[in-house]
């Protein structure tokens, strides 16, 4: 119960956003169009149990023409007017055909909503690297992210759809066909009692334990198949990493010790799918062994009445299918129980990837950030930075970095530098303290330039648009920083990522600052695969291109320390700081 409940929770949390939303119309009026349809599929059938009384009694009789009108036109007789079978097949086939269009139309809609929600959100406040940073990101069900919005997504909203509408036809057929059953049963006498309506009791007893004897046999699946989704995830991911190394691999010669975590990531993937075909194939053949048995056994009980003289063959024949019909409908959770498990899994996996977004977005920033004139300097008072795990990094870190200048901060590695820099760029939500931030274009630059796919003209003027800037300055910002030579490829679609060398694609990430020309410039050991005299000049490119920059450096280079005229040293403020070593309070000259 508790789990059905916590089941029925997340499909709501995941399902009522969609029809509350700017698409609702859509999403109700196409949910509708399938629900009738659906239930006209229903009373289809209904009227066609009629039709077959009236052929199957027809047979029995051996009368050729209510037989034949029976199939193929319409019978008026003592009962009532009843349709032939397949005239009432064309309407059926008709509503059979347009409720699946109808319904995958609906999952469409559902499905792009969704994904656009979803990838929105990931992308929104820096989420995707905020569930990445947090150990939250590790959580069952929010491992994978790409999978959860491209494979998980899809299957929950067909799957969803097909299960609910499963669910009302259902509920719809029992209605329907209960009536009927109890009517045309008549009742049993069974030594001396007399069991009215027996062949509802039959069907019903049969699908408690039917459903009773399944659930014993199954239930442990949806956990298998959540485990199933992650270990192929997993694998993937693992294939997906040697291709993003294949350098560092090769250079290592590698392979062997990759083939054999591939080896062990596929373990997961058989080993599970093997406890999960062990448990399918019991259940598949308790579900066929179910299924067959219920056809012969309405035909059995049905016999009783039959072969006393108390109903026609055509009655029977009505009867084993509104058995049929109202035993299927009872018995849905136990034939449908595999897929059910499936979607179970589908929807705590996203429901928990949700939650980890939501989570991850409603993280604030708790570091007060004060704008000042887009001249002013930056300051940092009281600052405490945090590593992920709560273990603080940096204590009560308080500088000035001066507009208009270019200031270096050290410290010995691992204190918190490139750390703060993030702090700086308001992607990390674990600090405290007062940042006063002029109101001007910053541009942070990692140690390793991130290169998008496409051209390399939209590498260069990345994270602006290959439009952002007329295509002869992005020739002379290449030429300026030294990559002159790749000008004739620049329209070239290439794995510039891969094929420019790590000092090229600092030489890059410099183009990018003179052609973006941000008010303030971070530096993350950004020449750090640059050869001196190639570090001096971009850096007197930055100089002289844009004057008016601020430039805040992290290096370990002394020789770049030279080139600045203001230093911070994190090391005082580093948690643990050397013994003895003062905290500073301003930016100290860099050079002494
Ligand atoms: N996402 C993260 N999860 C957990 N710990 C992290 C994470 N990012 C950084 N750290 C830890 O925070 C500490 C500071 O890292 P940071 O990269 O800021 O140091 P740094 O001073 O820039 O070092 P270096 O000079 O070597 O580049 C390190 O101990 C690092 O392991």
């Amino acid at each position: 119960m508790q789990h059905l409940r916590l089941l029925l929770k997340d499909v709501w949390y995941l399902t009522r956003p969609y029809f509350v939303s700017e698409d609702k119309k859509w999403a109700w009026g196409l949910l509708v169009a399938v629900l009738v349809l659906t239930f006209s599929m229903v009373g289809l059938d209904l009227l066609q149990s009629f039709s077959r009384n009236v052929y199957y009694t027809a047979l029995q009789q051996r009368d050729a023409t209510t037989f034949l009108r029976g199939l193929f036109w319409y019978v008026h007789n003592q009962e009532g007017f009843v349709l032939g079978f397949f005239i009432i097949t064309i309407p059926a086939v008709l509503c059979s055909i347009y409720a699946t269009y109808l319904q995958q139309m609906l999952g469409l809609r559902w499905r792009r909503w969704l994904t656009q929600r979803m990838t929105r959100q990931w992308m929104e406040n820096q989420t995707y690297f905020r569930i990445a940073i947090t150990t939250s990101g590790l959580e069952a069900g929010a491992d994978n992210p790409d999978q959860r919005i491209q494979e998980d997504l899809n299957s929950f909203v067909t799957d969803t759809l097909t299960q609910f509408i499963n669910l009302l036809s259902n509920i719809v057929t029992l209605f329907s066909y209960v009536g009927l059953l109890w009517a045309l049963s008549g009742p049993l006498e069974v030594l001396g009692f007399s069991i009215p309506g027996y062949f509802f009791w039959a069907a019903l007893i049969y699908s408690v334990m039917a459903t009773w004897v399944t659930h014993l046999a199954g239930h442990k699946l949806a956990g298998l198949q959540f485990f199933q989704q992650r270990a192929e995830a997993d694998f993937r991911y693992s294939l997906v990493h040697v291709r993003n190394n294949a350098e560092g691999i090769a250079l290592y010669r590698g392979e062997a010790e990759e083939q054999a975590g591939l080896n062990r990531s596929f373990s997961q993937v058989y080993g599970n799918f093997l406890v999960i075909m062990r448990r399918t194939k019991w259940l598949g053949l308790l579900t066929t062994g179910l299924e067959v048995v219920s056809g012969n056994f309405a035909l059995l009980i049905g016999s009783i009445r039959y072969f006393a003289g108390k109903m026609t063959f055509g009655t029977l024949m009505q009867l084993v299918m509104a058995f049929s019909r109202v035993q299927g409908a009872l018995g849905w959770l136990s034939t449908s129980y595999a897929s059910l498990t499936t979607w179970h899994a589908e929807v705590a996996r996203l429901a928990t990837f949700q939650r980890v977004m939501d989570r991850a977005q409603a993280m604030r920033d708790k570091v007060t950030v004060v704008p000042a004139a887009a001249n002013a300097n930056l300051q940092v008072s009281g600052l405490d930075v945090f590593r992920p795990d709560g273990a603080a990094l940096l204590r009560n870190v308080s500088f000035t970095l001066e507009h208009g200048q270019m200031t270096v901060v050290t410290g010995p590695s691992g204190t918190g530098k490139s750390t703060l820099f993030r702090v700086l760029a308001g992607i990390w939500p674990f600090a405290t303290g007062t940042i006063t931030q002029p109101d001007v274009a910053m541009m942070f630059v990692p140690q390793r330039p991130y290169v998008p796919t496409g051209t390399l003209h939209r590498a260069v003027t990345y994270p602006a648009g290959v439009d952002a800037y007329p295509e002869a300055d992005v020739i002379a910002a290449l030429q300026q920083v030294g990559l002159g030579q790749l000008a004739p490829r620049i329209e070239s679609e290439e794995a510039w990522g891969q094929i420019l060398s790590p000092g090229e694609l600092q030489r890059l990430a410099f183009a990018r600052i003179i052609l973006a020309r941000p008010g303030w410039v971070f530096l993350d050991e950004s020449t750090s695969n640059l050869d001196a005299a190639s570090e001096a000049a971009l850096y007197a490119l930055l100089r002289q291109a844009c004057p008016d920059m601020t430039v805040v450096s992290i290096t370990h280079r002394e020789s770049v320390v030279a080139m600045h005229v203001n230093r911070v040293d994190l090391s005082p403020f580093a948690v643990a700081a050397p013994e003895g070593s003062e905290r500073r309070v301003s930016a100290s000259p860099a050079s002494p």
